[in-house]
Protein backbone atom coordinates (compact mmCIF):
# COMPACT_ATOMS: atom_id res chain seq x y z
CA UNK A 1 0.00 0.00 0.00
CA UNK A 2 1.38 3.79 -0.80
CA UNK A 3 2.75 5.49 2.53
CA UNK A 4 0.66 7.69 3.85
CA UNK A 5 2.95 10.23 3.50
CA UNK A 6 3.52 9.74 -0.28
CA UNK A 7 -0.30 9.98 -0.86
CA UNK A 8 0.09 13.13 1.31
CA UNK A 9 2.93 14.14 -0.89
CA UNK A 10 1.13 13.65 -3.96
CA UNK A 11 -1.71 15.16 -3.31
CA UNK A 12 0.74 18.69 -2.48
CA UNK A 13 3.49 18.13 -5.09
CA UNK A 14 2.06 17.14 -8.17
CA UNK A 15 0.30 19.21 -11.08
CA UNK A 16 -0.46 19.27 -14.56
CA UNK A 17 1.80 21.21 -17.36
CA UNK A 18 -2.02 22.85 -18.11
CA UNK A 19 -1.12 24.40 -14.72
CA UNK A 20 2.24 26.47 -16.29
CA UNK A 21 1.39 27.60 -19.83
CA UNK A 22 4.12 29.75 -20.75
CA UNK A 23 2.52 33.52 -19.92
CA UNK A 24 2.41 32.32 -16.29
CA UNK A 25 6.03 30.99 -16.21
CA UNK A 26 6.88 34.32 -17.24
CA UNK A 27 5.49 36.37 -15.56
CA UNK A 28 6.99 33.93 -12.43
CA UNK A 29 10.29 34.13 -13.68
CA UNK A 30 11.31 37.19 -12.18
CA UNK A 31 15.27 37.61 -12.51
CA UNK A 32 15.68 34.09 -12.15
CA UNK A 33 17.69 32.40 -15.69
CA UNK A 34 16.60 29.25 -16.76
CA UNK A 35 19.25 26.23 -19.19
CA UNK A 36 17.72 24.57 -21.04
CA UNK A 37 20.17 20.53 -22.07
CA UNK A 38 19.49 18.36 -24.70
CA UNK A 39 21.68 15.55 -24.28
CA UNK A 40 22.06 13.65 -27.73
CA UNK A 41 23.84 10.84 -29.11
CA UNK A 42 22.97 10.00 -32.53
CA UNK A 43 19.22 12.13 -32.57
CA UNK A 44 19.57 13.70 -36.23
CA UNK A 45 16.05 12.66 -36.82
CA UNK A 46 14.57 14.06 -33.62
CA UNK A 47 16.58 17.00 -32.22
CA UNK A 48 16.32 19.41 -34.87
CA UNK A 49 12.48 19.99 -33.96
CA UNK A 50 12.99 19.94 -30.41
CA UNK A 51 15.68 22.54 -30.45
CA UNK A 52 13.30 24.37 -33.02
CA UNK A 53 10.04 24.26 -31.07
CA UNK A 54 11.81 25.43 -28.22
CA UNK A 55 13.60 28.49 -29.18
CA UNK A 56 10.59 29.62 -31.46
CA UNK A 57 8.16 29.50 -28.53
CA UNK A 58 9.96 29.50 -25.59
CA UNK A 59 13.43 31.67 -26.43
CA UNK A 60 11.22 33.94 -29.27
CA UNK A 61 7.61 34.42 -28.42
CA UNK A 62 8.01 34.04 -24.98
CA UNK A 63 10.92 35.00 -23.54
CA UNK A 64 11.24 32.28 -20.71
CA UNK A 65 14.41 30.39 -21.92
CA UNK A 66 17.69 32.22 -21.83
CA UNK A 67 20.30 29.46 -23.03
CA UNK A 68 19.61 26.51 -25.55
CA UNK A 69 22.04 23.86 -25.15
CA UNK A 70 22.80 20.62 -27.15
CA UNK A 71 25.58 18.13 -25.80
CA UNK A 72 26.66 16.01 -28.09
CA UNK A 73 27.20 12.37 -26.97
CA UNK A 74 30.17 11.44 -29.21
CA UNK A 75 27.14 10.65 -31.90
CA UNK A 76 28.49 9.16 -35.07
CA UNK A 77 25.51 10.78 -37.35
CA UNK A 78 24.96 14.75 -38.19
CA UNK A 79 23.17 15.34 -34.58
CA UNK A 80 25.30 18.05 -33.67
CA UNK A 81 24.94 20.19 -36.97
CA UNK A 82 21.15 19.39 -37.16
CA UNK A 83 21.22 21.42 -33.32
CA UNK A 84 22.99 23.90 -34.20
CA UNK A 85 21.22 24.30 -37.44
CA UNK A 86 18.23 24.62 -35.62
CA UNK A 87 19.34 26.65 -32.58
CA UNK A 88 21.49 25.50 -30.04
CA UNK A 89 24.72 26.20 -28.71
CA UNK A 90 26.85 22.97 -29.49
CA UNK A 91 29.24 21.83 -27.06
CA UNK A 92 30.93 18.38 -27.57
CA UNK A 93 30.99 15.95 -24.38
CA UNK A 94 34.97 15.20 -24.42
CA UNK A 95 35.67 18.99 -25.63
CA UNK A 96 34.18 20.33 -22.02
CA UNK A 97 36.66 19.65 -18.96
CA UNK A 98 38.99 17.94 -21.05
CA UNK A 99 41.95 17.43 -18.55
CA UNK A 100 40.04 15.07 -16.98
CA UNK A 101 39.83 11.55 -18.23
CA UNK A 102 36.58 11.52 -20.65
CA UNK A 103 33.57 8.94 -19.24
CA UNK A 104 31.02 7.35 -21.57
CA UNK A 105 27.16 7.69 -21.67
CA UNK A 106 24.18 10.17 -20.51
CA UNK A 107 25.37 11.00 -17.25
CA UNK A 108 28.36 12.54 -18.58
CA UNK A 109 27.34 14.54 -20.73
CA UNK A 110 24.21 15.72 -18.11
CA UNK A 111 27.16 16.47 -15.57
CA UNK A 112 29.34 18.30 -17.86
CA UNK A 113 26.82 20.31 -19.46
CA UNK A 114 26.68 22.28 -15.70
CA UNK A 115 30.21 23.65 -16.58
CA UNK A 116 29.52 24.73 -19.69
CA UNK A 117 26.02 26.14 -18.59
CA UNK A 118 25.13 29.16 -16.22
CA UNK A 119 20.77 29.46 -15.39
CA UNK A 120 20.15 29.35 -11.98
CA UNK A 121 17.40 26.21 -13.23
CA UNK A 122 18.51 23.73 -16.07
CA UNK A 123 15.98 21.77 -17.87
CA UNK A 124 16.90 18.30 -18.65
CA UNK A 125 15.29 17.26 -22.00
CA UNK A 126 15.34 13.87 -23.99
CA UNK A 127 16.38 14.79 -27.75
CA UNK A 128 14.12 11.61 -29.15
CA UNK A 129 11.10 12.35 -28.13
CA UNK A 130 8.69 12.39 -31.21
CA UNK A 131 5.81 14.57 -29.58
CA UNK A 132 7.97 17.28 -27.95
CA UNK A 133 5.88 20.44 -27.29
CA UNK A 134 7.28 23.29 -25.41
CA UNK A 135 4.79 22.44 -22.36
CA UNK A 136 7.61 19.90 -21.14
CA UNK A 137 9.76 23.09 -20.27
CA UNK A 138 6.89 25.55 -19.13
CA UNK A 139 5.64 22.62 -17.11
CA UNK A 140 9.08 21.88 -15.59
CA UNK A 141 9.88 24.81 -14.64
CA UNK A 142 6.59 26.30 -13.36
CA UNK A 143 6.61 25.10 -9.87
CA UNK A 144 10.18 25.65 -9.46
CA UNK A 145 9.68 29.56 -10.63
CA UNK A 146 6.16 29.89 -8.19
CA UNK A 147 7.80 28.00 -5.16
CA UNK A 148 11.62 29.34 -3.62
CA UNK A 149 11.43 25.84 -1.67
CA UNK A 150 11.45 23.33 -4.25
CA UNK A 151 14.64 22.56 -6.01
CA UNK A 152 13.98 19.67 -8.48
CA UNK A 153 10.81 18.95 -10.98
CA UNK A 154 10.31 15.85 -12.14
CA UNK A 155 7.90 14.61 -15.49
CA UNK A 156 5.28 12.08 -15.79
CA UNK A 157 3.57 10.85 -18.40
CA UNK A 158 1.57 8.13 -20.05
CA UNK A 159 4.02 5.74 -21.83
CA UNK A 160 2.59 4.46 -25.16
CA UNK A 161 4.96 1.16 -26.64
CA UNK A 162 5.11 1.33 -30.54
CA UNK A 163 6.23 -1.60 -32.14
CA UNK A 164 6.28 -2.49 -36.06
CA UNK A 165 2.91 -3.57 -36.16
CA UNK A 166 1.16 -3.16 -32.88
CA UNK A 167 0.68 0.23 -30.60
CA UNK A 168 -0.23 -0.41 -26.96
CA UNK A 169 -1.25 3.33 -25.32
CA UNK A 170 0.43 2.36 -21.84
CA UNK A 171 2.77 -0.28 -22.25
CA UNK A 172 6.09 1.48 -22.40
CA UNK A 173 8.77 2.35 -19.96
CA UNK A 174 9.85 -1.48 -19.34
CA UNK A 175 12.99 -0.77 -17.51
CA UNK A 176 10.65 1.44 -15.18
CA UNK A 177 8.45 -0.60 -14.50
CA UNK A 178 9.78 -3.57 -13.83
CA UNK A 179 13.03 -2.88 -12.48
CA UNK A 180 13.00 1.43 -11.14
CA UNK A 181 10.10 1.57 -9.67
CA UNK A 182 10.22 -2.01 -7.39
CA UNK A 183 13.23 -0.62 -6.25
CA UNK A 184 12.24 2.33 -5.23
CA UNK A 185 9.34 0.74 -3.43
CA UNK A 186 11.47 -1.86 -2.21
CA UNK A 187 14.54 0.42 -0.45
CA UNK A 188 13.32 4.29 -0.75
CA UNK A 189 9.15 4.47 -0.59
CA UNK A 190 9.18 7.77 0.40
CA UNK A 191 9.79 8.11 -3.30
CA UNK A 192 7.34 5.71 -4.70
CA UNK A 193 4.86 8.68 -6.08
CA UNK A 194 7.47 8.98 -9.17
CA UNK A 195 5.09 7.78 -11.97
CA UNK A 196 8.20 7.71 -14.21
CA UNK A 197 11.29 8.01 -12.01
CA UNK A 198 13.46 7.72 -14.68
CA UNK A 199 11.75 10.36 -16.99
CA UNK A 200 14.61 12.00 -18.53
CA UNK A 201 12.45 15.24 -18.53
CA UNK A 202 13.27 17.23 -15.20
CA UNK A 203 14.52 20.42 -13.65
CA UNK A 204 16.44 21.29 -10.84
CA UNK A 205 17.98 24.50 -9.27
CA UNK A 206 21.71 24.74 -10.13
CA UNK A 207 23.20 24.71 -6.21
CA UNK A 208 21.47 21.26 -5.95
CA UNK A 209 22.46 19.98 -8.91
CA UNK A 210 25.63 20.61 -8.72
CA UNK A 211 25.96 19.09 -5.03
CA UNK A 212 25.32 16.19 -5.78
CA UNK A 213 27.19 13.45 -7.76
CA UNK A 214 26.29 12.07 -11.17
CA UNK A 215 26.49 8.89 -12.38
CA UNK A 216 27.82 8.41 -16.38
CA UNK A 217 25.51 5.80 -17.75
CA UNK A 218 21.77 5.07 -17.73
CA UNK A 219 21.55 5.24 -13.90
CA UNK A 220 21.75 8.64 -13.49
CA UNK A 221 18.13 9.91 -13.52
CA UNK A 222 17.50 6.87 -10.18
CA UNK A 223 20.98 8.16 -8.85
CA UNK A 224 19.74 12.34 -9.17
CA UNK A 225 16.22 11.18 -7.37
CA UNK A 226 17.77 9.13 -4.25
CA UNK A 227 20.35 11.48 -3.85
CA UNK A 228 18.66 14.92 -4.24
CA UNK A 229 16.06 13.51 -1.78
CA UNK A 230 18.63 12.81 0.72
CA UNK A 231 19.78 16.01 0.30
CA UNK A 232 17.10 17.93 0.28
CA UNK A 233 13.54 16.29 1.29
CA UNK A 234 11.15 14.97 -0.94
CA UNK A 235 8.80 17.46 0.37
CA UNK A 236 11.12 19.98 -2.12
CA UNK A 237 10.95 17.63 -4.76
CA UNK A 238 7.71 17.74 -7.04
CA UNK A 239 6.00 15.95 -10.38
CA UNK A 240 4.51 17.66 -13.04
CA UNK A 241 2.08 15.43 -15.46
CA UNK A 242 2.93 16.18 -19.42
CA UNK A 243 0.66 13.80 -20.89
CA UNK A 244 1.96 11.43 -23.17
CA UNK A 245 5.53 11.05 -24.31
CA UNK A 246 6.58 8.89 -27.58
CA UNK A 247 10.47 8.23 -27.62
CA UNK A 248 12.36 5.47 -29.81
CA UNK A 249 12.39 2.82 -28.33
CA UNK A 250 15.60 0.63 -27.59
CA UNK A 251 15.56 -3.48 -28.05
CA UNK A 252 14.92 -5.74 -25.68
CA UNK A 253 18.88 -6.50 -24.85
CA UNK A 254 19.68 -3.27 -24.46
CA UNK A 255 17.45 -2.30 -22.14
CA UNK A 256 19.09 -5.61 -19.99
CA UNK A 257 22.16 -3.56 -20.42
CA UNK A 258 20.62 -0.56 -18.97
CA UNK A 259 18.86 -1.99 -16.27
CA UNK A 260 22.20 -3.48 -15.29
CA UNK A 261 23.57 0.09 -15.14
CA UNK A 262 20.26 1.13 -12.88
CA UNK A 263 21.12 -2.25 -10.29
CA UNK A 264 24.62 -1.10 -10.51
CA UNK A 265 24.02 2.76 -9.43
CA UNK A 266 20.87 1.83 -6.73
CA UNK A 267 23.25 -0.97 -5.28
CA UNK A 268 25.82 1.82 -4.48
CA UNK A 269 23.16 4.27 -3.04
CA UNK A 270 21.74 0.99 -0.33
CA UNK A 271 25.46 0.35 0.38
CA UNK A 272 25.86 3.92 1.19
CA UNK A 273 22.74 4.41 2.84
CA UNK A 274 23.27 1.21 5.18
CA UNK A 275 20.34 -0.06 3.14
CA UNK A 276 22.36 -3.28 2.73
CA UNK A 277 25.62 -4.69 3.88
CA UNK A 278 27.84 -6.38 1.06
CA UNK A 279 29.46 -9.12 2.59
CA UNK A 280 31.00 -10.54 -0.32
CA UNK A 281 31.60 -8.85 -3.89
CA UNK A 282 29.38 -8.63 -6.08
CA UNK A 283 29.63 -8.54 -10.49
CA UNK A 284 29.53 -5.71 -11.82
CA UNK A 285 28.88 -7.32 -15.43
CA UNK A 286 26.08 -8.89 -16.91
CA UNK A 287 26.28 -12.21 -19.95
CA UNK A 288 23.43 -11.70 -22.20
CA UNK A 289 22.64 -15.08 -25.07
CA UNK A 290 22.02 -14.45 -28.69
CA UNK A 291 20.96 -17.72 -30.45
CA UNK A 292 22.41 -19.03 -33.03
CA UNK A 293 22.16 -21.89 -35.69
CA UNK A 294 23.83 -23.80 -33.41
CA UNK A 295 22.95 -22.71 -30.00
CA UNK A 296 23.24 -20.10 -28.15
CA UNK A 297 26.16 -17.44 -28.15
CA UNK A 298 27.07 -15.68 -25.00
CA UNK A 299 28.07 -11.66 -24.96
CA UNK A 300 29.58 -10.08 -21.68
CA UNK A 301 29.01 -6.56 -20.96
CA UNK A 302 30.65 -4.27 -18.63
CA UNK A 303 27.25 -2.65 -16.68
CA UNK A 304 29.22 -1.02 -13.80
CA UNK A 305 28.86 2.99 -14.26
CA UNK A 306 31.33 5.18 -12.63
CA UNK A 307 30.89 8.82 -11.11
CA UNK A 308 31.68 12.01 -10.90
CA UNK A 309 31.59 14.06 -8.05
CA UNK A 310 29.39 17.32 -7.60
CA UNK A 311 29.95 20.05 -10.25
CA UNK A 312 30.81 22.79 -7.61
CA UNK A 313 34.03 21.13 -6.23
CA UNK A 314 35.13 20.48 -9.60
CA UNK A 315 34.01 24.15 -10.95
CA UNK A 316 35.73 25.57 -7.10
CA UNK A 317 39.38 23.49 -7.62
CA UNK A 318 39.78 24.38 -11.53
CA UNK A 319 39.79 28.15 -10.91
CA UNK A 320 38.52 28.67 -13.82
CA UNK A 321 35.88 31.55 -14.71
CA UNK A 322 32.33 30.25 -14.54
CA UNK A 323 29.86 30.80 -17.89
CA UNK A 324 27.26 34.07 -16.52
CA UNK A 325 23.69 34.72 -17.92
CA UNK A 326 22.91 38.44 -18.18
CA UNK A 327 20.07 39.12 -15.96
CA UNK A 328 17.23 40.35 -17.55
O1 LIG B 1 25.58 7.78 -24.36
C1 LIG B 1 24.50 8.39 -24.43
C2 LIG B 1 23.26 7.72 -24.54
C3 LIG B 1 22.10 8.47 -24.63
N1 LIG B 1 22.16 9.82 -24.65
C4 LIG B 1 20.90 10.62 -24.81
O2 LIG B 1 20.10 10.46 -23.66
C5 LIG B 1 18.73 10.52 -23.97
C6 LIG B 1 18.01 9.27 -23.47
O3 LIG B 1 18.65 8.14 -24.01
P1 LIG B 1 17.86 6.91 -24.63
O4 LIG B 1 18.86 5.93 -25.11
O5 LIG B 1 16.84 7.41 -25.58
O6 LIG B 1 17.17 6.34 -23.33
P2 LIG B 1 15.71 5.74 -23.14
O7 LIG B 1 15.62 4.40 -23.74
O8 LIG B 1 14.74 6.74 -23.57
O9 LIG B 1 15.74 5.61 -21.52
C7 LIG B 1 14.94 6.12 -20.46
O10 LIG B 1 15.58 5.65 -19.28
C8 LIG B 1 16.90 6.12 -19.12
C9 LIG B 1 17.47 5.50 -17.84
O11 LIG B 1 17.03 6.12 -16.71
C10 LIG B 1 16.90 7.62 -19.06
O12 LIG B 1 18.25 8.07 -18.99
C11 LIG B 1 16.21 8.21 -20.29
O13 LIG B 1 16.16 9.61 -20.17
C12 LIG B 1 14.84 7.62 -20.37
O14 LIG B 1 14.12 8.13 -21.47
C13 LIG B 1 18.65 10.67 -25.49
O15 LIG B 1 18.50 12.03 -25.80
C14 LIG B 1 20.02 10.17 -25.96
O16 LIG B 1 20.45 10.71 -27.18
C15 LIG B 1 23.35 10.49 -24.53
O17 LIG B 1 23.40 11.71 -24.52
N2 LIG B 1 24.50 9.74 -24.42
O1 LIG C 1 12.24 4.16 -19.30
C1 LIG C 1 12.27 2.94 -19.58
O2 LIG C 1 11.71 2.10 -18.89
C2 LIG C 1 13.05 2.54 -20.79
O3 LIG C 1 13.46 3.68 -21.46
C3 LIG C 1 12.29 1.66 -21.73
O4 LIG C 1 11.23 2.36 -22.29
P1 LIG C 1 10.31 1.65 -23.42
O5 LIG C 1 9.77 0.40 -22.82
O6 LIG C 1 9.23 2.67 -23.66
O7 LIG C 1 11.18 1.43 -24.62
Amino acid sequence: MMPTRTRQWLANRMSSHLDWPASRALALKGDTTISVVLPARDEQETVGSIVSAIREALVERVPLVDELVVIDSRSADDTAKVAARAGATVHHQDDILSHLPGLWGKGEALWKSLAVTSGDVVVFVDSDIRNFGPHFVTGLVGPLLADPELVYVKGCYSRPLREADSFSPFDGGRVTELLARPLLNMCWPELSGFVQPLAGEYAGRRTALEAVPFVCGYGVEFALLVDLAELVGVDRMAQVDLGCREHSHQSTAALGRMAGQILDTAWSRMHRQGIVVPERPFSRGITQFVQTADGYESLDWDVEVSERPPMREVLAGSGAPRPRLPRS
